[in-house]
């Protein structure tokens, strides 16, 4: 099921939180939705699923605004708020009537309780529970109508090592089974590791719609150790590389991935002994494609009046 976003606009008074977003977010992949603070992010999420109504545009899922489904939690499973729920009441009883109202069986209630590793506390007040079942708890609730769809707001909040790779294997299965997996996440690292592709926006707006190997390219500089620098490096211009030959053997390039320089020394048998990244991450590349958009950026030198 493919998510779009056509013009989507969202205005709080005279604050745009969201401002003339356009985008697909297709089946079969994991989707990092990334941006600093304040960028619209779950204001973007919200709309999707209709819990907030947009300005301008349009949001549909597998072709029609989510709430428009005749059974909207087969379409999508969404995690938005951790606190979605009353906290006098276990996830059993939560999830077996929110499952009355789509038909769902109350060994599903079980089943999805058991992926998410709830099924010892499902008769416990909810009240009780940590940041990190909580999370697990809505995951619960997103996965029990088995959607084509999850969107899920920070999902990684409050999970510890063991549970952060627990949840990116079952976000990385439900894709492979053909699904959609939108998320969002500050945890830059991890969504490299786990997305196959990002939506990257500051101030409401749209900066990259990419792949994840491209976006952690980009901009990126690769010392290569190679046995001809030289050809290397005219090989990898003509793919559009930058490139400067600091000796016979070595030299440094941006502008192409890392498989991209593998795939062009393999093709002009080009033999390559290192490729080391140099300087930037992951987080310094996001830093710069989203500087002039962040909003609550802190101040080295203070404000003063
Ligand atoms: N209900 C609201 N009323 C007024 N302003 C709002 C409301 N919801 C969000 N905003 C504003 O809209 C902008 C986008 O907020 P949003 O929560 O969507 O961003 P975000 O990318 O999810 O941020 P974070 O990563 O900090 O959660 C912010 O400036 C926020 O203050």
């Amino acid at each position: 099921m493919v998510i779009q976003a056509e013009g989507l606009s969202k205005r709080f008074g005279d604050r745009t939180a969201v401002s003339d977003l356009t985008f697909t977010v297709r089946p079969g992949y994991v989707t990092g939705f990334l941006g600093p603070n304040g960028a619209g992010k779950s204001t973007t999420m919200r709309m999707l699923v209709g819990l907030d109504r947009p300005s301008e545009g349009r949001a549909t899922i597998a072709g029609a605004p989510f709430v428009s489904h005749a059974a909207p939690m087969r379409v999508a499973g969404a995690l938005l708020d951790s606190s979605f729920y009353h906290p006098g009441r276990s996830p059993r009883t939560h999830l077996r009537a929110l499952a009355l109202t789509h038909g769902i069986s109350r060994r599903r209630v079980d089943e999805v309780l058991e992926i998410v590793g709830l099924s010892e506390v499902a008769t416990k007040r909810a009240g009780g529970f940590s940041l990190g079942m909580r999370q697990r708890f809505g995951l619960a609730t997103a996965l029990l109508g088995d959607p084509g769809t999850l969107i899920l707001d920070e999902p990684f909040n409050g999970l510890d090592p063991e549970g952060i790779r627990w949840l990116r294997d079952l976000l990385q299965g439900v894709a492979g089974e053909g699904r959609t997996v939108m998320v969002s996440s500050h945890l830059l690292s991890e969504m490299s590791e786990l997305a196959d592709r990002v939506l990257v926006i500051g101030r409401g707006e749209l900066i990259a719609d990419t792949t994840m190997a491209e976006f952690t390219g980009r901009g990126r500089v690769f010392r290569v150790t190679c046995s001809d620098a030289l050809l290397l490096a005219r090989a990898l211009r003509a793919d559009g590389g930058d490139c400067s030959q600091l000796s016979a053997r070595t030299l440094d390039v941006s502008g192409v991935s890392r498989d991209g320089i593998a795939f062009t020394a393999a093709e002009q048998a080009i033999e390559v002994f290192e490729v080391l990244p140099q300087g930037r991450s992951l987080e310094e590349t996001f830093v710069q494609l989203t500087q002039d958009a962040v909003e609550y950026r802190g101040s080295a030198k203070g404000g003063g009046l």
